[in-house]
This record gives structure tokens, C-alpha cells and sequence, in this order.
């Protein structure tokens, strides 16, 4: 079992975070004579992506901005969502815009994405955003990635010259992931399904994040003695006999992993809890950028 790495806490973190984002908050009401508002889409009516918006419209009701909830029936039609988020462009008391994904499978969801204004995409999916990610332009960085560079960052410090590899190569998670390890001038290796001898390459890593979908496929016998391990999975088992609901374990065998790491992010608990809040900074940004304020200090 776990040697001791460090477990790092994705939870408390995040709710420190949202302490900062929350105390930021009067100073731009002072400004605006506004609060800053979320506006989440939710199409269909996935149970679990339910949850999330919820989770979502709480915590941006605790931090003191304005929550704005669109929900549209499961056969919506393209033109329907599309329509949707263009009055939410319009819209001056909407800041951010987040489509809640996956949506139902006859919809064109990199269409539909690409639909809203650049300037209001808080989860950084828009072509326009991944454009200014790659090219080092201020802009929007997606919610998890950014919470994995801050945990890093806090564990790490400087991660100049670091070796990170990256499982998996989504575009809601590895290639920001990557680019962002890049600008922190990481050394970044992406790999994915077609890597010849992902177990040698993942051994020569001091950043290793996992982000693959795939229960505890990361073994502890993969790691670096001393590496740093974030894991973005978050996959329910099947239930055990008896039990209403499996376990919940991420893309990393987690104690195997743990007795060998220098700190590991634990599911749940990690990087889950600093997605959320980094949706709270990015709005908080967000709206400050399109009232014309400067950049909140902190962030
Ligand atoms: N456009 C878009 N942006 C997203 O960011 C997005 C999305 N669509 N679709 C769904 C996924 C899922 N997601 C999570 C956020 C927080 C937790 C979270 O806080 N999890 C807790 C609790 C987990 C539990 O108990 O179920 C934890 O890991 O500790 C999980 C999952 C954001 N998503």
C-alpha cells in the first residue's frame, strides 16, 4: 500500500479557490452594478449529466454570480441548440456559456460549439479558443486541464524543464493538457491508443496525467519513483453484489500507484472537484474581460 506519497487534495483546493473567486466577486459588482453569469445548456436529460449541471448551478449561485439554467428536450434539433446559444451571445448578463457534452448523438456537437462567441466560452472548446491556446494567446483554457496545471504548479512549483506525459489525446482534456504543460515548458510527450509500449514511455515521466476513459488502466509498476500522478479519470465500476451503485475509481490503479509516486490525486476527490471551480475562474475572467476590467489578480 501506499509508501506515503502525498494525496493531493483536489477538494480542499478547489474550495479555496472558490473562497478567492467568491471574495472577487463585490469588487466587480462595484464596478458593473452586475454580478458575473453562467449560462449551462443541457440537452436531453442524461441523469448524470443532470448532476453536474446542478452541481455547477450551486456553486456559481455560492460564488456570488448569477446562475442561468437552458435545458431543451433530448430530440432538439440543431437548429434549436444553435438558436439557443445565439441569444445567449446576445445576452449582456451572460458571460459564460457552457454546453454541457456530450449531447444526443444525432446533433453536430463541434457545429454547435462552435457557435458561441469565443469571448464567452468558458470551457475553451471553441476553434477559436483552442487557436489562442496553441498559439499563446490570452483567451479560455478549458476547466480541467487548468485545474490539473494548478495542482501541479502547487505540488511542483516551477515545472520548467519537467518530463510529462499525457494519456490520451481528447480534445476536452489531452491536447489542452499538453499544450498547457508546453507553455509551462514541460518536455510533453501525448499518448494514445496506437503508442508502441506505453508502460516504458510513461516510466520516463515526472508529470504522468491520466486521461483516458479507462478504469485504473495506469499500474503502479508504470511510474517513476518519485513522479507526480493526475489522474482526470472518473469511471464507475459495475455494483459489487448486493450494491446499488460500483465504486468510483480513475484511469490510475490508485495504491498501486500511491506506494510508488511522490503524490497522487485520489478519485473522487481531485481533479473532479478543481473542474468546477476553474468553470467559476473562467467566468470570473470572462466577465471582467468583456466589461473591459483587467484580468482579476490571483487566478
Ligand atoms: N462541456 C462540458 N464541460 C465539462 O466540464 C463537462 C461536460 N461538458 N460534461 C460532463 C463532464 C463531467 N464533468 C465533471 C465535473 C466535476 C466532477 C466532480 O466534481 N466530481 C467529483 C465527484 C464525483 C462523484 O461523486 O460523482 C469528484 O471527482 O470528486 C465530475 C465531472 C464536467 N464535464
Amino acid at each position: 500500500m501506499a509508501a506515503g506519497a502525498h494525496i493531493i487534495d483536489g477538494k480542499a483546493f478547489a474550495a479555496g479557490l472558490r473562497v478567492r473567486i467568491a471574495e472577487a466577486v463585490p469588487a466587480f459588482r462595484a464596478a458593473t452594478g452586475r454580478a458575473p453569469g453562467l449560462a449551462v445548456v443541457l440537452v436531453g436529460d442524461d441523469p448524470a449529466s443532470a448532476v453536474y449541471v446542478g452541481s455547477k448551478g450551486k456553486a456559481t449561485v455560492a460564488a456570488g454570480m448569477e446562475s442561468f439554467e437552458h435545458r431543451l428536450p433530448a430530440d432538439a434539433t440543431q437548429e434549436e441548440v444553435e438558436a439557443l446559444l445565439a441569444s445567449l451571445n446576445a445576452d449582456d448578463a451572460v458571460d459564460g456559456i457552457l454546453l454541457q457534452l456530450p449531447l444526443p448523438g444525432h446533433l453536430d456537437e463541434q457545429r454547435a460549439v462552435a457557435t458561441i462567441d469565443p469571448d464567452k466560452d468558458v470551457d475553451g472548446l471553441t476553434p477559436v479558443s483552442a487557436g489562442r491556446l496553441a498559439l499563446g494567446i490570452a483567451g479560455m483554457v478549458p476547466c480541467t486541464p487548468y485545474g490539473c496545471l494548478l495542482l501541479l504548479q502547487d505540488r511542483l512549483g516551477d515545472l520548467s524543464g519537467k518530463d510529462a506525459v499525457v494519456v490520451g489525446r481528447s480534445i476536452l482534456v489531452g491536447k489542452p493538457m499538453a499544450a498547457l504543460l508546453l507553455g509551462a515548458n514541460c518536455t510533453v510527450t501525448v499518448a494514445h491508443s496506437r503508442t508502441k509500449d506505453l508502460p516504458a514511455l510513461v516510466r520516463r515521466a515526472d508529470i504522468v496525467v491520466a486521461a483516458v476513459g479507462r478504469p485504473e488502466m495506469v499500474r503502479g509498476d508504470w511510474i517513476k519513483p518519485g513522479a507526480v500522478v493526475i489522474d482526470v479519470g472518473i469511471n464507475r465500476l459495475p455494483p459489487a453484489d448486493g450494491a446499488a451503485k460500483g465504486r468510483l475509481v480513475g484511469d490510475v490503479a490508485y495504491a498501486e500507484a500511491a506506494a510508488v509516486a511522490d503524490a497522487i490525486t485520489p478519485v473522487p476527490g481531485g481533479v473532479g472537484p478543481m473542474t468546477i471551480a476553474c468553470l467559476l475562474r473562467n467566468t470570473l475572467v470572462a466577465a471582467h474581460r468583456r466589461a473591459g476590467l483587467a484580468d482579476p489578480e490571483g487566478f
